[in-house]
């Protein structure tokens, strides 16, 4: 176990912004000279932002670009291809436009008033702290690390910057001389120490700068993305987490499940966020394991369950870090905020046998199923085994009868949509919600027992192709099988499609999944469901966020609110529908 402390010292705490600083420009004072520590020091001012950005202000630097492009060999951090698509690299780092003259705020993830070492990126983590060489800053100086990028990938780096135009800022950070009476003034000074300049320069980059302060246990499944898992926390997640000085422990796991034993004896007291440095299947691991606890409520009320996307399949981290490059998302997971998601509760077995999980991601039977679970012998072949799966199961017109019943809360697309529009906008914010011991007593019935009356039974499953629930709207890149998903609309996503559909239809529906759009297909069922009960009549597989499951009967039903996850922008991932609904 590794661990690295928090330095109270440098961190500073939540400042209001200030609306002084209103319509001010830049003015350079060049009073201090940089100072020959050997630590660079760059000259900038703190001016506003007219791009329009959230953001109030940027850094503008004078006369010296940021440093350049490091040589940092991307990483193919890519979920598994769908029918023969296939992005090497995350599109995030594509659509990044940083200046090489100004640093935005979104990119500070540190800032001090001593130096924290010039640090610069290497391949060992360990070293990337630089030396800890400390030293007190003059009243305008104060170290920041930053994000820069690196290729594919961001990655940190640390400097001291000389704050040219003190005056401009909030009348509380400095210490403006008594007029002169002449409406000018003298050269501004600091309260005395440039403490107070670097807690408004943190108010600036963090919407709250106590997401610092949160404690991270990292699990990482070494076995995970090919066995790159490790690797990828070292090399692109490991140096932000020490660049923004926040403390976090490490943990590995060492077999099959080893998460649920980790997760069983946890001391949780001690950290605030569960990241998970692995594919779905950990995530799906501390749910259920914390699940399984009888201080369950307790933990689901307090901790923060995230991902950061280390191995093949990465749903979680696309859907809510908006991404699958590890420090892209570490990035996100510094710096966003906590939203409420619902999960499905999966019962098998009843009686005495009765058996529940927790679920955060998906279940599935049939086609997608048999394409995942039913090519595990071809792991070797890599992704590609899921699309070879699939394109057979198509040309074969597989089908996998089963009897289906759901309790529909918008059934077709019309509904969907329109229940979108309305929820989209304002189920997102964490309204404090409570987890309490009722989410958990299930009102399914037992499996053994008719489904209640207001269920309904879908037509025509004897020729079922493909049954799909989901929770995210992201099963992996550029596929959203379930694009009306929302965090906490109590409601999980149904996708049904038949294999009498012919052929063709069936391809250009697989094939539009890619942009969501397949959910307009006529031959499409999709509809919002708040529980479901399946009856599996053919020998196949039964998917729970990609972990199989027994083939027997298994009912879910959808509890809302119960785990806190970190949310880029505080939504889910952008889908076809925020294209077509916004307005
Ligand atoms: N050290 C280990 N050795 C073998 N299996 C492990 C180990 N640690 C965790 N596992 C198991 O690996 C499975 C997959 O984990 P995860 O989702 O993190 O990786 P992944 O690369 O996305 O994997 P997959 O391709 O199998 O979905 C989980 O079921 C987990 O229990």
């Amino acid at each position: 176990m590794t661990s690295s402390a928090v330095d109270n010292s440098t961190i500073g705490t939540n400042i209001p912004p200030n609306s002084s600083m209103k319509n001010s420009s830049p003015i350079t004072l060049s009073t201090d000279k940089p100072s020959d520590h050997g630590v660079d020091k760059i000259r900038a001012s703190i001016v506003q932002d007219g791009s329009g950005s959230c953001n109030k202000y940027i850094i503008k630097l004078h006369n010296q670009n940021l440093p350049g492009t490091l040589d940092v060999q991307p990483e193919n951090t890519t979920g598994f291809n769908f029918l023969g698509k296939c992005f090497p690299v995350d599109d995030a780092a594509a659509d990044d436009t940083r200046s090489p003259s100004e640093i935005s705020f979104d990119d500070i993830i540190w800032v001090g008033n001593k130096t924290a070492g010039t640090t610069c990126y290497t391949d060992h983590a360990e070293d990337s702290h630089g030396g800890e060489y400390r030293d007190e800053l003059t009243d305008n100086e104060v170290a920041i690390s930053y994000m820069i990028k690196s290729d594919s990938e961001i990655v940190p780096v640390t400097k001291t910057l000389i704050i040219d135009n003190l005056d401009m800022l909030p009348n509380d950070i400095i210490k403006k001389e008594a007029g002169r009476g002449d409406g000018t003034l003298d050269q501004p000074e600091t309260n005395g120490s440039n403490e107070k300049l670097a807690q408004f320069m943190l108010s600036q980059a963090y919407s709250d700068p106590s997401f610092l302060q949160r404690r991270i246990l990292i699990l990482i499944n070494p076995n995970g993305g090919a066995g790159e898992a490790l690797k990828r926390f070292k090399k692109y997640i490991q140096p932000i987490l020490k660049a923004a000085h926040v403390q976090y422990e490490v943990m590995e796991t060492n077999y099959h499940y080893h998460c649920l034993d980790i997760v069983k004896d946890l001391d949780f007291s001690k950290y605030d966020i569960i990241a998970c440095c692995s594919g779905d299947g950990i995530p799906h691991e501390v749910i259920n394991g914390i699940y399984r606890r009888k201080d369950k409520v307790e933990i689901f009320n307090r901790i923060i369950v995230t991902q950061l996307p280390c191995g093949s399949g990465n749903a979680f981290s696309l859907t809510c870090h908006k991404t699958l490059s590890p420090s892209y998302a570490t990035l996100s997971l510094l710096k966003s905020a906590v939203i409420k998601m619902d999960l499905m509760a999966i019962n098998q077995g009843h009686g005495e046998h009765a058996k529940y999980h927790l679920s955060f991601l998906s279940q599935t039977y049939g086609m997608i199923a048999d394409a995942d679970i039913g090519t595990e012998w071809m792991r070797r072949v890599g992704p590609v085994r899921f699309d070879l799966g699939v394109g057979y199961k198509v040309i074969t017109q597989a089908s996998y009868p089963c009897e289906l019943f759901v309790k529909y809360h918008s059934e077709g697309v019309d509904e969907v949509v329109d229940h979108f529009k309305s929820q989209n906008k304002n189920s997102l914010s964490n309204d404090g919600h409570q987890v309490s011991e009722e989410n958990f007593d299930f009102g399914l019935p037992s499996l053994n027992e008719d489904v209640p009356s207001d269920w309904t039974k879908v037509e025509d499953t004897n020729s079922l192709s493909v049954f799909y629930t989901g929770k995210m709207p992201y099963i992996a890149k550029d596929t959203q099988f379930f694009p009306a998903a929302l965090p906490n609309d109590g409601t999980m996503d149904l996708v049904v499609m038949h294999s009498d559909t012919s052929f063709l239809k069936k391809l250009e529906i697989l094939l539009s999944i890619d942009t969501g759009k397949h959910i307009f297909h006529k031959d499409t069922v999709y509809g919002k469901i708040t529980a479901y009960r399946l009856i599996p009549l053919k020998n196949n597989y039964i998917s729970v966020d990609g972990e199989s499951f027994p083939l027997e009967p298994i009912q879910a039903e959808v509890i809302p609110k119960v785990l806190n996850i970190i949310s880029k922008d505080g939504n889910f991932m952008e889908t076809v529908l925020h294209e077509t609904t916004a307005n």
